[in-house]
């Protein structure tokens, strides 16, 4: 079994809890004594023996770039896992004692590096996880020198991984690993010029691999992974490129992206990153299924009722309105992550915890789901809000974006799976910008107890009173199980509430951003929470002709007030599946 996760702390906590070997994947722990161990055993980052029983995994080194630079051909959907069979069977071990890494982020001036990336390679620095010989190498075609580029990093550095004393010097350790490399992105020779820069960096070590973050604005994707793969890739090493979303607009626009970037990356090198598979609660997800008796049982369509997915965030599109308007929130947050989500949710058991495994069930949830109807979807846009002391701009007043605009920054859809664990259970997702607070959620609502003895106690309609699990992705994570219990003393009467797992209570620790997870996997070559292409394909079979629709339609959004709970529709929608949303029901907290 692969892929159990554990941060240092809790490993700690796992090894009061866990009595048996975990015959997992572990993370390494962040102490000294342990790295040295690791690197004794030719052992890096994850894959070290740890102060749990774990079982070792030796870290994926994909086919040398030289293999895959000269154009391979487009990946056709069912032989995917065969492919990638082939490439795991010709992988060597990464042995970060003789090999470098270099890391490339292009697009180094943009907004996705500073806000994420930098900080999130810091704290894995931090933490002793990345190898011992590693680069930084910032590119963009802003002019920036070395030392101002290592000025603008600084900026965005925070000690988030324990108190600012123990981050120590490691500021300016790291920084001095980070250089900047002017140059365009269509130029292959200034992608050579970064290419004998980094030479220098990795000359004195056997093997040099090399990862390119695509952190640039998908129209310059194509041209930016031809010039890497044909003019840096690593001559000695792998090469590994993560591409961030959007991943095309319908089904056409991937298909041609997907046609275009096969002819300098193969499907081993690509990792198309999904930050949501990097949250916490997320990953613990499949936990919480399969490695509890409890909650597998119960997962179905005999008593589950409903799966609610629940996105908002309480601020608007500020800043991001010019990309926001080309894409709307069903391609920037559902279509991907919320639907990342609902795969995840509820794939058959994989055979094994095994990257291919685990996206073999989710494609299949994917491909399972019903057709989705305008019936089923509500759009919504959020406009201005004045009042005492507030004074919220609506998205219709930012300058980059059109005057009128139909893109939905709000919507609610009901979507269905086609087979014999979910037929007839509503999936309902709704995703917003603007609202009242910031939550992501995953809320299960069961079935009624037949039959309820209690149910003239309750004192609360049986819908409330139904029991509902609640997975709080963000803020403040949380598992959660709502119950009826029996209020104490001499009376019997009940109330609802909450078996409670809160994260920050159980587990006092730094929970690691899912970017520092995500790239930690891609040092590491594990692919379980990078999407795989058939993924995708099946993703916009099923949202391609309702955006189409609501676009050809010109479907004209419901209104919303800035900081409000969003469109009355989605409560209409809902309604309609005899569902209530549950993060609005009062009987919450
Ligand atoms: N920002 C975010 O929160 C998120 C971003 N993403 C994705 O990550 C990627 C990067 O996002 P983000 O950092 O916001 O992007 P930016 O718009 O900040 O662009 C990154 C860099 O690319 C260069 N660039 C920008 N526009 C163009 C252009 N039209 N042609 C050529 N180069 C250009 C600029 O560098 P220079 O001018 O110096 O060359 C810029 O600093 C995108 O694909 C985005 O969709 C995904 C999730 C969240
Ligand atoms: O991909 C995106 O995600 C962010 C939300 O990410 P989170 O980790 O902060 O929840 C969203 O704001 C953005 O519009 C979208 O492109």
């Amino acid at each position: 079994m692969k892929g159990v996760k554990l941060g240092a702390g809790a490993q700690r906590v796992q090894k009061d809890i866990v009595t048996a070997p975990l015959p997992a994947t572990c993370r390494a722990s962040h102490s000294r004594r342990v790295r040295a161990q690791r690197q004794q055993k030719g052992q890096h980052g994850s894959r070290g023996q740890l102060l749990i029983s774990c079982v070792a995994a030796s870290p994926v080194g994909i086919e040398p770039a030289s293999n895959t630079s000269n154009g391979t051909p487009p990946v056709e959907e069912g032989v995917v896992a065969d492919q990638l069979d082939a490439a795991a069977a010709e992988t060597h071990k990464t042995d970060w004692t003789k090999e470098t890494l270099s890391i490339v982020v292009v697009g180094a001036s943009g907004d996705l590096a500073r806000k994420k990336i930098y900080p999130a390679l810091f704290a894995l620095y931090v933490e002793d996880m990345l190898p011992e010989n590693f680069t930084i190498y910032g590119y963009a075609r802003s002019k920036m020198s070395d030392e101002e580029f290592r000025d603008y990093i600084g900026g965005s550095l925070t000690c988030r991984v324990t108190d600012e004393e123990s981050c120590g010097d490691k500021y300016d350790t790291f920084l001095e690993r980070c250089y900047y490399q002017p140059g365009q992105y269509s130029d292959q020779s200034d992608f050579k010029a970064l290419s004998d820069r980094m030479t220098e960096t990795e000359k004195d070590m056997k093997k040099a691999n090399r990862i390119f973050y695509l952190s640039i604005p998908p129209s310059i994707f194509t041209a930016v992974a031809g010039c890497a793969s044909k003019a840096a890739s690593s001559p000695t090493g792998w090469t590994r490129v993560i591409v961030e979303k959007p991943f095309g607009k319908d089904s056409e626009s991937f298909a041609q992206l997907e046609r275009e970037l096969s002819n300098f990356l193969s499907e081993e090198q690509m990792y198309r990153i999904d930050h949501y598979l990097g949250k916490e609660l997320i990953e613990n997800l499949t936990v919480l299924r399969f490695a509890n008796l409890v909650f597998e049982p119960l997962w179905s369509r005999n008593f589950i009722r409903n799966v609610q997915i629940i996105f908002s965030e309480d601020f608007g599109t500020e800043g991001r309105g010019g990309y926001f308007d080309q894409y709307g929130i069903i391609r920037d947050v559902i279509q991907n992550h919320l639907l990342q989500i609902v795969s995840l949710f509820a794939m058959e058991a994989p055979v094994s915890l095994d990257a291919e495994h685990i996206r073999n069930e989710k494609v299949k949830v994917l491909q399972s789901m019903k057709q989705l109807s305008l019936d089923d979807v509500v759009v919504g846009q959020y406009r201005a809000r004045q009042g005492k002391g507030v004074n919220h701009p609506g998205y219709l007043d930012d300058d980059t974006v059109p005057a009128g605009s139909l893109c939905p920054t709000f919507a609610a859809v009901a979507l269905f799976i086609n087979n014999a664990r979910w037929d007839g259970v509503p999936f309902l997702l709704k995703a917003g910008k603007a609202l009242e607070s910031r939550r992501t959620e995953i809320r299960v609502q069961f079935r009624h107890v037949p039959g309820n003895l209690f149910r003239d106690r309750l004192g609360l309609d049986l819908d409330r009173a139904t029991n509902e699990l609640v997975m709080r992705i963000q803020p403040d994570e949380a598992i959660y199980l709502k119950i009826n219990n029996k209020i104490p003393g001499l009376g019997m009467k009940l109330d609802v509430t909450k078996l409670d797992l809160t994260y920050k209570q159980r587990y006092n620790q730094h929970l690691p951003d899912a970017y520092e997870r995500l790239i930690l996997d891609v040092v590491n070559g594990d692919k379980r929470l990078f999407i795989r292409n058939d993924e995708l394909d099946a993703a916009w079979a099923l949202f391609t002709p309702i955006l189409k629709e609501i676009e050809d339609k010109k479907v004209q959004p419901e209104l919303y007030p800035y900081g409000s709970r969003g469109p009355v529709g989605s409560h209409y929608l809902a309604s309609k599946y005899g569902v209530r949303w549950g993060d609005i029901m009062t009987t919450d907290e």
